[in-house]
């Protein structure tokens, strides 16, 4: 991981990371808000042999990535992982800070289920623009955001462990999960996070204007004129990314004595 990897992977440094990509994914968020649903876009279709323009945009542009070297680091992880193409151009290898079997760990069938069956209908509105490649990409941006935000639950893990063996050790060995979760899970964080991110959205998603508005102050707008209801995204974080960010945790230190 960029800011927080090499030598200075401190549990402090990867949760700045985590935060500055909360941004990333209340601005994807926005973006495919834009559009309605364009169920369409979902459909399976004959030009795709079958899948829907969302799957097939999303296999290609990962192919795409993979041969630029997106997947090389731990935290990018492709939903479709079977026989992607090799990166073309040399890659810089990033300090090995991870256990190697890193790499198996993926939550990316439960990201792909939540994000259409559960949050798509939860921050787009019913309808039909016909603006079905933009929501393909859009859909793409909000997958891969989420995605990555995820998968750093592994230099999470790595830091919890490195910071306390002797707590982790035990629990691995007896691949006790749910006590692995009750100790790495820290409420008053995930309070934080959730507030916070509900923030953003209020924040980003307002129309900055040059008028003055009527004596409303800065941060005042109200919910409904917000592009995505804050809420949601309090909601998509409380029961989705966090929990599957810890799913993600369990799952790293399970394999971390091997
Ligand atoms: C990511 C962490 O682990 C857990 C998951 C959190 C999250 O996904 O934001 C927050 C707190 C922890 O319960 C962390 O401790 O920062």
């Amino acid at each position: 991981m960029d800011a927080a990897g090499g030598e200075q992977l401190s549990l402090a440094a990867v949760r700045d990371a985590l935060v500055r990509l909360e941004d990333s994914v209340v601005f994807a968020l926005l973006e495919r808000a834009r559009h309605p649903r364009n169920a369409p876009a979902y459909a399976p279709a004959a030009a795709g042999e079958g899948r829907s323009l969302v799957e097939f945009f999303v296999r290609e542009a990962e192919a795409l990535n993979a041969k630029a070297g997106h997947y090389q680091k731990p935290e990018n992880v492709p939903f479709f992982a079977q026989d992607l193409p090799s990166p073309l151009f040399p890659t810089k290898s990033s300090p090995k800070v991870l256990h190697p079997l890193a790499s198996l760990v993926t939550v990316n069938d439960a990201i792909w289920k939540m994000y259409f069956n559960e949050l798509l209908p939860l921050f787009t509105v019913d309808g039909d623009d016909g603006s079905y490649a933009e929501t393909a990409a859009l859909d793409f941006a909000c997958l891969q955001v989420v995605s990555r935000r995820i998968h750093i639950g592994k230099y999470v893990a790595e830091v919890k462990f490195k910071d306390a063996p002797q707590d982790y050790s035990p629990l691995i060995q007896a691949k006790d999960s749910n006590s692995l979760m009750d100790l790495l899970t820290f409420k008053a964080v995930e309070e934080k996070v959730k507030k916070r991110v509900e923030k953003k959205a209020r924040t980003f998603g307002q129309d900055v204007t040059l008028e003055d508005n009527a004596g409303k102050q800065e941060g005042t707008s109200g919910d409904s004129e917000c592009k995505v209801d804050p809420t949601v995204l309090s909601k998509l974080y409380d029961q989705w990314v966090m929990p599957l960010t810890k799913d993600v945790e369990v799952e790293y230190l399970l394999r971390r004595l091997d």
